[in-house]
Order: structure tokens, then sequence, then C-alpha cells
């Protein structure tokens, strides 16, 4: 097992950190330019194994689309490779043949598709042999589970000759991208309507545009919490912007409640400290991949806070809240569920000298309990995991003046 030491550290003077581009964004475009006829201008593209995975997947078109890890990619591509009429297996890790995809999988299956389950019923691995004819546009799809199907229903839904009426079920989670999803299909000359539960797009063709990826939220999220725990500096986090599509940019308004203050300037946003003014409850139902690094930065600060909308972390990279109430008491904090579907942070009341954490094949596992360092030496195990969104994410670490070791 490979190890990272991270050295105390808790002062960061005017340090500028690059940031990756976001893996939601690059991943949409891509699937969106697959389905273009024309020349589209895309720039900024992730570096995020998702994203250079679905790049080589489009481009080499082999009969087995292995996904790794990646949960957009897997969601879809399926749904794409079905729109395309191929015959493809979609198959991934063995945590990716853990997640669910029935869902999707009815939607498709619900206007004429064929896909046969090769393991088992509800999850990859799938055999997709395409969709010849459409034969309905009205689907139901439940959104409680992941809104990953409905993205994925609603980047076909031009293509389809039929079009879609696509009735959203119950309580819809991750909501923002949902919204990413059509906005992004509006920015390829896409026309929609959403109307309470119902999203109708008619059949139509996207038109060829421009679009540039944002810097991604969710990875900017571990440096909003490194500043928040430090002792003192300020930070200067590049190509953000005020009116993102990423729903993770509500780091801002909960960093707000944690002691930083954003300024956003011409190419970014300037993180400076600022008084706690505390985070009694939030959550995290539409913003559901900040709930790790919020816990950690709660228990690092001492704050009693109460968390809800988690339900979806069971199923995502691995069952986040069995990773974080294992990895929180490692610094004596605790993740504890008061009433169903309720936790409360129990923040951190003595600190050992030195932190160990596993990381569960979990990229925000690794980069969410970064921000310990401010307070002990930690050792990271399987550091690389960050690949998955951030590859850069220890050299940014170091270029913020910490000393990174390999054991
Ligand atoms: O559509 C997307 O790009 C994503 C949606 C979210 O998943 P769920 O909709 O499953 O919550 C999020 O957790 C994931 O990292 C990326
Ligand atoms: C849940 C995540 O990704 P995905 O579902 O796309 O694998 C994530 O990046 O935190």
């Amino acid at each position: 097992m490979e190890l990272l030491q991270l050295s105390q550290k808790s002062d960061f003077e005017t340090v500028q950190i690059p940031l990756p581009s976001s893996k939601s964004e690059s991943n949409r475009v891509l699937i969106i330019d697959a389905l273009t006829e024309g020349e589209n201008q895309i720039s900024n593209l992730a570096e995020a194994r998702d994203t250079q995975t679905m790049i080589n997947l489009l481009k080499t078109n082999p009969p087995v689309f292995d996904v790794l890890d990646a949960g957009t990619t897997m969601r879809f591509l399926t749904a794409y490779g079905t729109v395309t009429n191929q015959k493809k297996v979609m198959t991934g890790t063995p945590r990716m043949c853990e997640r669910p995809i029935g869902i999707l999988v009815d939607a498709l299956r619900a206007i004429g598709a064929e896909i046969h389950y090769l393991n088992i019923e509800g999850y990859p691995p799938l055999a997709i042999h395409g969709l010849n004819e459409q034969t309905t546009n009205q689907v139901k799809i439940r959104g409680d589970v992941s809104s990953q199907y409905i993205s994925a229903m609603l980047m076909i839904a031009p293509i389809l000759p039929m079009g879609l009426e696509l009735e959203l079920e119950g309580k819809v989670g991750s909501r923002t991208y949902i919204e990413m999803t059509l906005e992004l299909m509006r920015n390829f000359g896409i026309a929609y309507t959403w109307e309470e539960n119902r999203i109708t797009v008619k059949h139509q063709s996207y038109q060829p545009s421009t679009f540039s990826v944002e810097s991604d939220w969710s990875g900017a999220s571990y440096w909003f919490s490194l500043l928040a725990c430090a002792d003192s500096g300020t930070l200067f986090l590049k190509g953000l912007k005020k009116d993102s599509l990423q729903g993770d940019s509500a780091i801002v308004e909960i960093m707000d409640r944690l002691g930083i203050r954003s300024t956003f300037e011409k190419d970014g946003v300037l993180l400076e400290k600022q008084a706690v003014k505390g985070l009694e409850t939030y959550d995290f139902t539409h913003c559901p991949d900040l709930a790790q690094t919020v816990a950690v930065t709660c228990a690092i600060l001492g704050q009693n806070s109460i968390f809800t909308g988690l339900e979806s972390l069971r199923i995502k990279e691995t069952d986040r809240i069995f990773a974080l109430q294992e990895e929180l008491a490692r610094f004596n904090a605790q993740l504890k569920e008061i009433e169903p579907d309720v936790f409360q942070v129990i923040p951190s009341v003595t600190m050992p000298h030195e932190v160990k954490i596993h990381t569960y094949d979990d990229h925000r596992m690794a980069m969410a309990f970064m921000p310990l360092l401010t307070k002990t030496q930690v050792i990271i195990e399987d550091p690389s995991v960050v690949n998955k969104s951030y590859p850069s994410f220890w050299k940014h670490c170091q270029l913020a003046g910490i000393t990174t070791q390999q054991l």
C-alpha cells in the first residue's frame, strides 16, 4: 500500500491554486459533442480519469466499455450506446458493479431499448443491444437514487425520433446536476421545458457551439476547508466563476459560516479568513459531494453541526457514511446518526500526534482529510486515488507549501 505523509502546517501565505476542470461539465459536453453533427469548439476538458476514460472510449469505440469507477461515464455511455444503436458491454470496477443502474435501464427499456444484465439484476455489467424503434416518449423516473440516470436520459432526448417527456417521481436529489445538464444542452441549441416534475425535450438537433469547461468546485472545496482549518493565510483559486453551472459552488455559503470570506475576481476567487459564524445544520441533498469536506471541517473546527440529505452517499465510490465514521474516529470525532437520515458531527476533543487515513478507493476521502494537516501530521493511504477527479491534487498541495513525502 502506497503511503503519503503530509507534514503539519497552519499558515498559508498568499498562494494561487490552479484547480482542475470540472469532470461533471466535461463528461456532459463530451456526450453532447458525440451527438452533435458538425464541429464544436470545446476547451479546458478535465484531466480527471473519469473524463479521460470517457474520451478514450468514445474515440476507440471498443466492444466493451470499461468505465473503471466513473459513475457518470457508466450512466451517460449506457444511454449514448443505446440511442446510437450500438451493441456494447458496459462494465467497470467491482465497486461500479455494486452501484445500481436499474432505474436507468428501466427508463431505456421503456422507450424500446433492449438491454440485458450479465450478472446481477439491476447492476452492471450490462449488454446493450441498441434501440431499433422508439415505442413511447412518456417515461416516469425516480429522482431519489441518482440524478445521473435523469441526466443520461435528457442528453439523448433530442436524438429520439419522438423526443421525451420525463416525469420525475418522488424526492429529486442532486437537482443542480440536472440543471447543469439542461443548461449545457441549451448552450448547444436545445430547447426544453421543465414544469413542476415534468421535463419535455422535443426531437431536435444539437447545434455546433463553443464551450469552455469551468474549474471544478468540488475540487475547490478542499482548499476552502484547508484555509478554514488553518491559523492564517489567503488562497486564490483560479478559474472559478460566480455564476457557475455547478451546484457545489454552494461551498461559498457553507464556508462563509465556517470562517471563509470569498471575493470573486476576474479570473477566480480570493479566500480570506473571517470569524466563524457557525454551521448549525446543512442539507446536502443537492450537493452530496461536499458532505465529506464539510464533515471533516466541522470536526476540526469544533462545530457540532447537523447534516441531512446524505442518503446517496452510501452508493457512491464507497459507502461514504461508513468511511467518514471510521476515519473521523481516528482523531476522536464522530458522525453520529441521531435519527434516521439525520447525522450530527461530534468534533474532536483530543488530536493524536499523527493520523493515518484509509481512503476506501474514494478520491474524496483522501482530499477531504488533507486539511487535518493544519492540526497534526497526516498519512494518506493510497494517495493516487485522487486521480479519479483531481490528478494534480498533491502537486497543488506542494504549491501551497505543504511538504509531502512518500513512505
Ligand atoms: O451528474 C454528475 O456529474 C454527478 C452527480 C452526482 O451524483 P448523484 O446524482 O448520483 O447524486 C454527484 O455525486 C457526482 O459526483 C457527479
Ligand atoms: C460520486 C462521484 O462520482 P461518480 O458518481 O460519477 O462516480 C464523485 O465524484 O464524488
